[in-house]
């Protein structure tokens, strides 16, 4: 892992209908992100917020194309991809503070600019493969992953000036409960690689991560690690926009951010949808800060 990490904030709560997640950001630093990391030797550059717009209420009912505030959201990914290429130029590592998940869109075209063969961990109770055709809901934070293999409105599948950013095989999803029709055939179409909550009971977390890994290690020269709160059973992250029940515990959590400590394989993060309104006195925000103090390698001895 890179000495240096630099934090980008993202305000971002247009990519879906709950307001309160774009105070994730603060609600993480407020846990004490910097200090956590800074006890583990790393060097921290907060870079602060991303700027982001408020729609433009005429423009986007206008639109009939089901992606809400689309301008808006597309805009606010493009200053993130810009922010996430310079912050990987300078040598640093970027680890990127949400916000909804509609800002993967940004963070992947600023990462994937840096690799022939980049790798994504999704670790969520979603698949975040909608696009506005097959979307139930018109909400981008349903769609990051199929933009960045390349499907969906060119204004978000062009962020960055190149596409696809992610190679379908590339890509494993973690923890997913969650999926439209849609998601579904999108999945085996592609063949992308899924441990659903089934796998990871009958598999145990060990060996997913194990597969995980090796899967990662073979074929990619980079991994992207794009974490969703909602990932997590909602027990142990309530603060957040589209909970379902039954999903990864806090412990398995830890484990998966250890065993990804110990492969060194990472080389940007992004922590999401996190929702200081919707939570349990700042639990959520908590949790977040206690896994990426395990993705960055700290031990208890
Ligand atoms: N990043 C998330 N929490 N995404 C939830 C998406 C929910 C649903 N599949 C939709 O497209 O609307
Ligand atoms: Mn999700
Ligand atoms: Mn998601």
């Amino acid at each position: 892992m890179k000495e240096r990490i630099s934090i980008i904030g993202v305000p971002m709560d247009l990519g879906q209908m709950r307001r309160g997640v774009d105070m994730g950001p603060s609600a993480i630093r407020y846990a004490g992100v910097v200090e956590r990391l800074e006890g583990l030797h790393y060097e921290i550059e907060d870079k602060g917020d991303i700027k982001i717009g408020r729609p433009n209420r005429e423009e986007e009912s206008s639109s009939s194309n089901n992606l809400r505030n689309l301008k808006a959201v597309s805009e606010g990914n493009l200053k993130l991809s810009e922010q996430v290429d310079e912050v990987i130029q300078s040598g640093s590592f970027p680890l990127v503070l949400g916000g909804d998940h509609s800002i993967a869109i940004g963070t992947l075209a600023g990462v994937s600019k840096h690799y022939k063969e980049l790798g994504v961990i999704w670790y969520d109770a979603h698949g975040d493969l909608n696009t506005g055709d097959t979307s139930p809901s018109g909400n981008i934070h349903g769609m990051p992953l199929a933009v960045s293999i390349g499907l969906g409105d060119e204004t978000l599948t062009k962020i960055g000036g190149y596409t696809p950013k992610v190679k379908p095989e590339n890509i494993v999803i973690i923890g997913a409960r969650s999926l439209d029709e849609g998601e579904k055939e999108l999945i085996k179409e592609k063949g992308i690689k899924v441990y659903t909550m089934h796998e990871i009971d009958r598999l145990g977390m060990t060996k997913v991560m194990e597969e995980t890994i090796h899967y990662l290690k073979e074929r990619t020269d980079g991994v992207h690690l794009s974490l969703d709160l909602d990932g997590l059973d909602p027990h142990d992250a309530p603060g957040v926009g589209t909970p379902v029940i039954g999903g990864i515990s806090y412990r398995e959590s830890h484990l998966a951010m250890e065993m990804l400590a110990e492969s060194d394989i990472i080389t940007s993060a992004e922590f999401v949808e996190v929702n200081p309104i919707l939570d349990e006195k700042n639990k959520t925000a908590t949790v977040a800060v206690a896994l990426m103090g395990s993705l960055f390698g700290e031990k208890l001895l």
